[in-house]
């Protein structure tokens, strides 16, 4: 039998950023991997690597500005051969990965839902006039406030743990959270009810682990493909598609969900100012194999109908 990694002598590498829920999700992917290909635990190296955006915590990050806050450092590792695999939450993906480099692996997708988290509101619904909400997600802020214009939106960073102790601390008395962080974490139990699309369209690839490698690399290649999800590739790859058709206007909060059915693809998309004045939304329905056009024509759809000056925050 031919040996399955790259290289019989040496474990092959992973990495990732050093939260516990990018933890997790490694620890996931060469758990994968052992069963898919037989191997035992030590034939993985899990390996931590520093990036930009868990190292600034005091600021909210569309103002460090920049893509890729989340990845740089964990592509360079991966093109000098200091890694062999990356595994990131797609979310915070950007929609192009550097030359190089091939980002088309993905686990089974978890819930795409947002949590509604609160230690003292039962739901969504109840939440009182004026009541302060904690969340740094521009789309999440933006979602809230075409709804409920009345409430007290402030930036809210860090892990679960950090914005759990600040709900105890009343610095807000609610925040929001992906259900599947929160699965994965096992803190499932933080969340007062998952949210459903109808009323928050999560973000783009939300609940999706990705696994990034670099391009040609054959031996990882034929690993990978082995722990791939093609259901879940499928939808990733259209909402990524509408997400990079609208890239040129950066800073407007963007969600979008794409589900099967049969032989078919729905795809939802929302743009909102983030002030949440204003939003534009659709979906669009075809074959799953044309679901990047699809993903691109839903995005121009959008912006063809968004007014002057929607685009623009400076
Ligand atoms: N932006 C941080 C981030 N990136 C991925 C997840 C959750 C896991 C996922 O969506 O796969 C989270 C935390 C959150 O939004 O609550």
């Amino acid at each position: 039998m031919t040996h399955p990694l790259p290289s019989p002598t040496r474990p092959l590498r992973i990495g990732t950023r050093g939260s516990p829920l990018a933890l997790w999700q490694a620890h996931e992917v060469r758990r994968c991997l052992m069963a898919a290909h037989d191997l035992p635990m030590d034939a993985f190296d899990v390996v931590v690597i520093k990036v930009t955006g868990d190292m600034i915590q005091d600021r909210a990050l569309k103002d460090i500005g920049g893509k890729g806050l989340f990845t740089r450092e964990i592509e360079e590792a991966l093109l000098d051969g200091g890694i062999d695999i990356a595994v990131h939450s797609v979310k915070d993906m950007p929609t192009q990965q550097p030359a190089g480099l091939t980002l088309n692996c993905y686990l089974p997708r978890q819930d795409v839902r947002d949590a509604f988290v609160s230690p003292g509101v039962a739901a969504l619904a109840d939440l009182p006039r004026g009541a302060t909400v904690g969340s740094s997600s521009l789309r999440r802020r933006a979602q809230l406030a075409l709804k409920r214009p009345d409430l007290n939106l402030v930036e809210f960073r860090g892990n679960v743990q950090t914005r759990m102790k600040k709900l105890e601390d009343g610095v807000a008395v609610a925040t929001f959270l992906a259900m599947a962080g929160l699965n994965r974490l096992e803190m499932s139990h933080v969340a007062r009810h998952a949210v459903a699309p109808e009323d928050m369209l999560p973000a783009v690839a939300q609940g999706a682990i990705g696994i990034e490698r670099r391009d040609n690399d054959a031996p990882v290649i034929a690993l990978l493909d082995a722990i791939h999800c093609t259901p879940t590739g499928q939808r990733v790859t259209a909402e990524r598609a509408f997400l990079a058709e609208l890239d040129g206007s950066c800073e407007t909060p963007i969600a979008a969900l794409a589900i099967l059915e049969g032989d078919q693809i729905w795809l939802r998309g929302e743009i909102l100012r983030p002030d949440g004045s204003q939003s534009l939304a659709d979906d669009i329905r075809g074959p799953i194999a044309e679901g990047p056009e699809l993903g691109r024509t839903l995005a121009k759809r959008l912006k063809s109908r968004a007014p002057a000056g929607f685009f623009d925050w400076h």
